[in-house]
């Protein structure tokens, strides 16, 4: 699995825990970080979040995971982007149903919300799970995509 990396200032500490914890695992094929370096690097969310959406809707990456202070801004941001759907999750049955029922790409998670030993267990068990195509959450997500390219 290919997954991107990003947060803004306020997440950066934690993405960078996740990403390291990412690229250890061997479920992993590349874990892309797309920025910021360091809490040095003021730019936005929005910025870090619509790129790294992109970047799985382009089939660069096949997930995302996205830190801000509290996960919002980089999910409404991720959300935007044509073809992806973001979650907020900072508790393990909603990153696991955010896969399984609603076929998200994307995690988000404000690091001012939860500890990393916690998001650190919430994306290991989340790399772990995969959407159905043939459950019966899946004419709901498509609900959304016909939405999407009406
Ligand atoms: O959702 C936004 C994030 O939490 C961001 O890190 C902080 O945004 P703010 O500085 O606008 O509160």
């Amino acid at each position: 699995m290919r997954i991107a990396v990003a947060a803004d200032s306020a997440g950066v500490a934690l993405k960078n825990e996740l990403r390291d914890l990412l690229r250890e695992d061997t479920r992993t094929t590349e874990v892309r970080d797309l920025g910021v370096p360091d809490a040095d690097d003021d730019r936005a969310y929005p910025l870090l979040g619509i790129a790294a959406a992109e970047a799985v809707a382009a089939g660069e990456v096949e997930r995302a995971v996205l830190v801000c202070g509290t996960g919002i801004g980089m999910c409404v941001s991720a959300n935007k982007v044509p073809g992806v759907r973001a979650t907020v999750a900072h508790d393990s049955y909603s990153a696991e149903r955010s896969v399984k029922s609603n076929d998200c790409q994307v995690l988000t998670m404000g690091a001012r919300v939860l500890g990393p030993e916690l998001a650190k267990r919430i994306v290991t068990e989340w790399v772990g799970h995969s959407f159905d195509p043939r459950s019966a959450s899946a004419a709901k997500v498509a609900r959304i995509s016909e939405y999407e390219q009406a």
